[in-house]
C-alpha cells in the first residue's frame, strides 16, 4: 500500500524528480529495454509507459494512469498475479518477450532502511517464446525449442545449430552448412532462435533471416565465443572435457554454449535443466526442405494447424510426452536402414502382441508429463502439483516396466525401454508417497501438501495449530454464555487477526461497566457492529500464528528436500520419460497399424520405390468421416535398377483435373516419411530403398512478403530440386510451369524432366497437364507415362481415381468447371472457345487465342454462334500477285478492298 502511494505521489506539479520508485523502475526497465517488464506490486504486476499501452492492445486490458512522469501522466496498466500466466501466453504468442520483475526482499527489511526506501527488486526472469516452462503456457504435445546458431571461421566458416526444449531438458547440437541452414532449422522447428549479432546482419544470410521472420533475433557476439566455448560446457556439465559426450566440431560447441548463456541469461538465477548434449549426424535423417516441408503439411496443415496435417490424421499416443516424440519423428525421418528397422521391429512386436500393447496403452494414458514437471521443479518453479505429478508418474513407469517384465523377447528398442525404467531409483518414488498428500495445493507457500503422518515434529505443530481453533470455538462458547449475547461470534481477518464481533446494539455488556472493559477491549467499531479482543484470545492466536508458522516452515523444509531428490535423480526420470513416450508411440503405431490396416515397409539401401495399394492417410482419414467414399488404393513404381547406377524411374501423371493427381503425388511422398520415421504405411506392400532428400513442389502462393510473385516462387523451389536433388531423392513435381504462358511454361516443364532424367537421375512424380509431354517416354527410357482414369457419362465426367499406364487423351477441365458451378455461359463460351482451338490445330494455337475476339463483346450471345467464313476482303487479298501490280492497279486494289469491309 505504501508503495503505491510513492506511485501516486510524484511530483504532481510538473517536472522534477522522479519518485525512488520511478526511479527504480526506470532503472529496471532500461536494463530489459527490448522486453516488457511486469513490475510486481503487491498482488499485480503493473506495466508503465509505452509497456501500458502495448499490454492494454495486446491484452485487452484498461490503461489507467498513475502519478506524473516530467510533467506527463504515467500510462499505467495491470494484470493480476495470480492469473498472469494466461496473459503472459497471449503476450508470448504475438511475438513479445516479458521480463518478470518481482519483489526480491521484505517489505519490512526496507521500512529498516528509512520510511522512503523502496522494496529492492529484480528481474527474475525473461519469458520468451523459447523458454516457457508453464503447463498453462505450453502445448501438451508439441515439442517447444530454443535454438541458437554460430558460425565458426568468417563467411565460409563452418555452421552448427544447438537447440534445447527447456520444459523436458532435451539438448542437442547438429552441424550444417549454408545452403541447408533454413531446412535443418525448419526440422527443429524453434519456437525462437538466437544468433550472434554480427551473423544475424550477414547480408548473405539475409533470406534465411527474412523467412524467419521474428522468430529470429541477434544477442551479443559474446555469447558465441568459440575460444571459451567448451570450457564453458564442460563447467555447466561439471565434467574436465566434452569428449566423453561426443566428438564435437567446434561450432557445434559454440552453438551450444551460445545457446547454454542465452538459457542462463533468460532464466537468470536458475541453472538451466539440461540433460546431456547429444551430437546429430548429418546423413542420420531425410533432408527435407522448407518448401517441401511446409506443402507436404507433416506436422501442421497450410492453416498451421495440427488437424488436417500428417501427424493429426495418424497420432494415437496417449501422452504428452509420446505425441511429441511422434511429432518429432515425423518431422526428422531417419535416413539409415538399419536405426528405421528397429523402430519397425518394436511396431511389428507390439502388433503380435495386441494384448501388451493394449496393457501398456492403458497404464500409459493420463500419466502426468513426467518431464516437464520435473524441469520447473529443477527451475525453482516447481509446486506440490508437480511433486504429486512426479509421484504418479514414478508410480506409472514402474507398473510399465512390470507389465513388460513378463513379456518375453523384448525387441531392441522396447528392451532399451525396459531398462531404462528398471534404472528409476524406486526410493523416490517412496519418499514422495510416504511424505506427499492427497490434495495438493498449487503453490507451496498455502502449506497442506505433507500428508499426515510423514514429520512427526508437523503433526505436533498442526495438532497445536488445530487444537488452538478448538480452543477458540469453546471460547466463543464461553464468552456468549457469560455476556448472554448469543449471536457474539469470534472472526479472523488478515488485518484484525481473531476478534470478538457483537452487534452494536448489544456491545454494552462488553464495554458498558469498568470490569467488562477490563476484560473486553475494543479494537475496532464498524457499521453494525462492533470488534473486541481479549488477552486469552490473543495468547491463543499468537500460539495459533507460530504453530502455523512452524507447520508451513517444516512443509517447505520438506518440500525442498524432495526437489533436492528429484534433481539428483533427474537424468534417470528424463531417460525414463523418454521410454514412456517411446513405448506410447510403438503402441500407438501398432494400434494405427492394425485399426487401419497398414503394413510394415520393406526399407533398405536398394533403390527401390515399389507401392502397391497405397493410399492417402490423410484424404482417406477425410473422405471416411466425410461422404463416406472409398479411397481408391494405387500403386506406383519408381525403382532404379538393382545394382546399376543409372538411377530412379519417373512417371509423368496426366489426368484430368480433380482426377486425383495431388493426392497420388502427396501420398507416395507421405509413405516415404512414415516409413522412414519408423511406421507401417497405408499399402498393401511398400519396399522403399531410403530417401535421403526428399523434394516436393506441389501447389504454390504468393510470397508477397519477400516479394515473389507465384511464378518465382515456383521456379525457386524448382531450381533447388534441380540443383540439389541426387540419385536417393525422391522428387514430387505437380505442374510445374503453371504459372507462365503456355509454351514457356510447356518448354520449362519439358527441360526439367530431361534434367532429372539425365542429371539428377532420382526417383520422381511429375505430374503435368501439358499433354505433349508423353511423348518424351519415347525419347527417355526410365520416364513412364501414368494417367488418372475417368468415364464420361451424358458429357460429365467421373473420377474413378484409379493410376494405370498412359497418357490421358483430355484434361476435361471444361467439366470440372462446370461441376464447381461455373455460369452455364461461361461453360457453353468455353466449350465454344475449345472446339475452335482443337480445330485450329496444336502449331497456330498460340495466333489463334491472340486472334480471338474479346470475352466480353462474345459473352452477350447465350449460345456461340457457327464459325464465321473468312470475310471477302480477305478472299479478295490472298488472291491478289503483289509482284504483278503497277502502283496504279495496287491504288485501285486497294480501294476495291476498302469497299468490301
Ligand atoms: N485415390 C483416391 N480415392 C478416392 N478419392 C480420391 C482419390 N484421389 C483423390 N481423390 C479425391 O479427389 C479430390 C481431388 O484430388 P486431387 O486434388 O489430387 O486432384 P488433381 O488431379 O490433383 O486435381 P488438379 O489437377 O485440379 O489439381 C481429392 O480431394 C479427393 O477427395
Amino acid at each position: 500500500m505504501a508503495e503505491n502511494a510513492a506511485i501516486s505521489a510524484t511530483d504532481t506539479s510538473g517536472g522534477g524528480a522522479p519518485t525512488p520508485m520511478m526511479a527504480q523502475y526506470i532503472e529496471i526497465k532500461a536494463a530489459n529495454a527490448d522486453s516488457l517488464l511486469f513490475y510486481r506490486m503487491g498482488d499485480f504486476y503493473e506495466l508503465f509507459f509505452e509497456d501500458a499501452a502495448v499490454a492494454a492492445r495486446a491484452l485487452g486490458i484498461a490503461l489507467t494512469k498513475r502519478g506524473k512522469h516530467l510533467g506527463q501522466d504515467i500510462p499505467m496498466a495491470g494484470v493480476p498475479v495470480v492469473s498472469a500466466d494466461e496473459y503472459l501466453a497471449k503476450l508470448i504468442s504475438l511475438g513479445h518477450r516479458v521480463a518478470v520483475c518481482e519483489q526480491v526482499e521484505d517489505p519490512a527489511e526496507a521500512k529498516k532502511r528509512g520510511g522512503k526506501s523502496v522494496v529492492r527488486r529484480d528481474v527474475v526472469r525473461l519469458v520468451t517464446p523459447g523458454t516457457i516452462t508453464e503447463e498453462a503456457l505450453l502445448e501438451p504435445g508439441r515439442p517447444n525449442h530454443v535454438a541458437a546458431m554460430a558460425r565458426l571461421g568468417g563467411a565460409n566458416g563452418a555452421f552448427a545449430i544447438a537447440w534445447a526444449e527447456l520444459s523436458t531438458g532435451a539438448f542437442a547440437v547438429r552441424s550444417t552448412e549454408a545452403g541447408r541452414l533454413l531446412a535443418d532449422i525448419r526440422a527443429i522447428d524453434p519456437a525462437e532462435l538466437v544468433v550472434g549479432d554480427a551473423l544475424f546482419h550477414d547480408e548473405a544470410l539475409k533470406p534465411v533471416f527474412a523467412s524467419l521472420g521474428r522468430l529470429a533475433r541477434p544477442e551479443p557476439a559474446s555469447l558465441f565465443d568459440g575460444a571459451t566455448a567448451e570450457g564453458r560446457l564442460a563447467r555447466f556439465f561439471d565434467v574436465a572435457t566434452m569428449g566423453g559426450f561426443g566428438d564435437f566440431a567446434r561450432a557445434e560447441l559454440a552453438a551450444a554454449a551460445g545457446l547454454l548463456a542465452y538459457l542462463a541469461r533468460t532464466q537468470v538465477a536458475a541453472r538451466p535443466p539440461l540433460g546431456r548434449l547429444a551430437r546429430v549426424e548429418t546423413g542420420e535423417t531425410m533432408l527435407i526442405d522448407p518448401a517441401t516441408r511446409a506443402s507436404l503439411e507433416l506436422t501442421r496443415s497450410v492453416a498451421g494447424r495440427r488437424e488436417g496435417s500428417l501427424l493429426g490424421a495418424v497420432d494415437r499416443t496417449v501422452t504428452g510426452a509420446g505425441s511429441r516424440l511422434l511429432a518429432a519423428r515425423i518431422a526428422n525421418p531417419l535416413a539409415k536402414a538399419a536405426a528405421i528397422a528397429r523402430r519397425h521391429d518394436a511396431v511389428s512386436f507390439l502388433l503380435a502382441e495386441r494384448r501388451l500393447g493394449d496393457a501398456l496403452r492403458a497404464g500409459l494414458k493420463g500419466l502426468p508429463d513426467g518431464e516437464r514437471a520435473l524441469s520447473r521443479v529443477a527451475l525453482g518453479r516447481g509446486g506440490p502439483r508437480d511433486l504429486g505429478a512426479l509421484r504418479t508418474f514414478l508410480e506409472g513407469a514402474r507398473e510399465t516396466a512390470a507389465v513388460l517384465a513378463g513379456a518375453e523377447a523384448l525387441t531392441h528398442e522396447l528392451g532399451e525401454a525396459a531398462g531404462q525404467l528398471r534404472a528409476l531409483p524406486g526410493d523416490l518414488e517412496a519418499e514422495l508417497s510416504r511424505t506427499l498428500g492427497d490434495d495438493l495445493p498449487l503453490q507451496k507457500r498455502d502449506g497442506g501438501f505433507v500428508a499426515a503422518g510423514a514429520i512427526p515434529d508437523l503433526d505436533e505443530a498442526r495438532s497445536l495449530r488445530d487444537e488452538s481453533r478448538r480452543v477458540i470455538m469453546e471460547l466463543q462458547a464461553t464468552y456468549a454464555a457469560e455476556t448472554g449475547i448469543r449471536s457474539l461470534k469470534i472472526k479472523h481477518n488478515n488485518v484484525l487477526g481473531y476478534f470478538i464481533e457483537v452487534a452494536e446494539a448489544q456491545a454494552g455488556a462488553l464495554n458498558g461497566t469498568e470490569e467488562a472493559r477490563r476484560r473486553f477491549f475494543h479494537r475496532q467499531t464498524m457499521a453494525n457492529c462492533m470488534r473486541f479482543s481479549t488477552g486469552e484470545l490473543a495468547d491463543l492466536e499468537s500460539r495459533i500464528a507460530a504453530a502455523a508458522a512452524t507447520a508451513l516452515k517444516l512443509e517447505l523444509d520438506a518440500f525442498e528436500r524432495l526437489v533436492v531428490l528429484v534433481c539428483e535423480a533427474a537424468a534417470p526420470i528424463r531417460d525414463a520419460a523418454q521410454a514412456l513416450a517411446v513405448l506410447d508411440v510403438s503402441a500407438a503405431l501398432a494400434d494405427l497399424a492394425s485399426a487401419e490396416n497398414w503394413t510394415r515397409p520393406l526399407v533398405d539401401d536398394s533403390l527401390a520405390f515399389r507401392i502397391e495399394g497405397g493410399r492417402h492417410p490423410v484424404v482417406e482419414a477425410a473422405l471416411k468421416s466425410g461422404s463416406g467414399d472409398p479411397f481408391v488404393p494405387n500403386d506406383c513404381d519408381l525403382s532404379g535398377e538393382a545394382g546399376s547406377h543409372r538411377g530412379g524411374a519417373i512417371w509423368l501423371v496426366t489426368g484430368p483435373n480433380m482426377g486425383g493427381k495431388s493426392t497420388f503425388l502427396r501420398q507416395n511422398a507421405l509413405i516415404a516419411v512414415l516409413a522412414q520415421a519408423g511406421s507401417f504405411v497405408p499399402a498393401a506392400t511398400a519396399h522403399l530403398g531410403t530417401v535421403d532428400r526428399l523434394f516436393s513442389r506441389v501447389g504454390a502462393s504468393d510470397d508477397l512478403a519477400e516479394g515473389r510473385s507465384t511464378f518465382m516462387v515456383e521456379m525457386v523451389e524448382t531450381a533447388a530440386i534441380l540443383n540439389q536433388a541426387g540419385p536417393r531423392s525422391l522428387v514430387i513435381l505437380d505442374e510445374i510451369g503453371r504459372g507462365t504462358s503456355t509454351y514457356d511454361g510447356l518448354s520449362i516443364a519439358f527441360a526439367a524432366v530431361e534434367h532429372l532424367h539425365e542429371v539428377n537421375r532420382c526417383r520422381a512424380l511429375f505430374a503435368t497437364h501439358f499433354h505433349e509431354m508423353t511423348a518424351l517416354s519415347a525419347r527417355l527410357d526410365r520416364l513412364s507415362n501414368a494417367t488418372m482414369r475417368v468415364k464420361e457419362w451424358q458429357g460429365d465426367v467421373v473420377f474413378l481415381h484409379e493410376v494405370r499406364p498412359g497418357t490421358a487423351d483430355r484434361s476435361y477441365g471444361i467439366q470440372v468447371a462446370k461441376l464447381a458451378g461455373l455460369p452455364p455461359r461461361v461453360v457453353t463460351r468455353a466449350r465454344d472457345v475449345l472446339r475452335q482451338l482443337e480445330r485450329s490445330g496444336e502449331g497456330r494455337r498460340a495466333a489463334f487465342v491472340d486472334d480471338l475476339p474479346l470475352f466480353s463483346a462474345a459473352a452477350s450471345r447465350q449460345e456461340p454462334a457457327a464459325p464465321a467464313e473468312p470475310p471477302a476482303a480477305v478472299e479478295a487479298l490472298k488472291s491478289l500477285d503483289l509482284d504483278a501490280l503497277s502502283p496504279r492497279e495496287a491504288l485501285d486494289a486497294l480501294y476495291r478492298l476498302k469497299a468490301m469491309t
